[in-house]
């Protein structure tokens, strides 16, 4: 699949799937907007990615996927900034392997 200009919107993109999602889609030429509750994280991946894949192809912000108006606005900032959004990768969630 060619993604390359293609534009991804990723929650939970600080690190784990996420990140690594954007970091293989990023290599293949597209653009990413990260999203995650973690700003420390978030941070650390926006200037590894941005300095690796280009300043202008990666965008993140911080905010929590269960606040609708904040997810809202970060999502209309992805669209503003990068003229549209392609795809959606929902990923962050919650996984508590340790009480199954
Ligand atoms: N790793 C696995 O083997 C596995 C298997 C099945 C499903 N999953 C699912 O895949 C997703 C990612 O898993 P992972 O292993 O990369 O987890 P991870 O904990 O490594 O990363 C999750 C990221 O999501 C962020 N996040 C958590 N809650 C958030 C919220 N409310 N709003 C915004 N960001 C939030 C965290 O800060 C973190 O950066 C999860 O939904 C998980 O349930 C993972
Ligand atoms: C050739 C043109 C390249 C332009 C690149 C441009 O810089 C890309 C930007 C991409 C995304 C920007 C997103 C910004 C989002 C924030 O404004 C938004 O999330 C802030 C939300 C604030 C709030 O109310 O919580």
């Amino acid at each position: 699949m060619d993604v390359s200009g293609k534009v991804f919107f990723i929650t939970g993109g600080a690190q784990g799937l996420g990140k690594a999602y954007a970091e293989a889609l990023l290599a293949k030429g597209a653009k990413v907007f990260l999203g995650d509750v973690d700003p420390k994280a978030g941070a650390e991946t926006l200037e590894d990615f941005q300095k690796r894949f280009g300043e202008q192809n990666v965008k993140f912000t911080a905010f929590d996927v269960t606040d609708l108006a904040k997810f809202e606005a970060a999502f209309q900032g992805a669209v503003s900034g990068f003229g549209r959004v392609d795809v959606m990768v929902n990923n962050a969630g919650i996984m508590n392997e340790g009480v199954w």
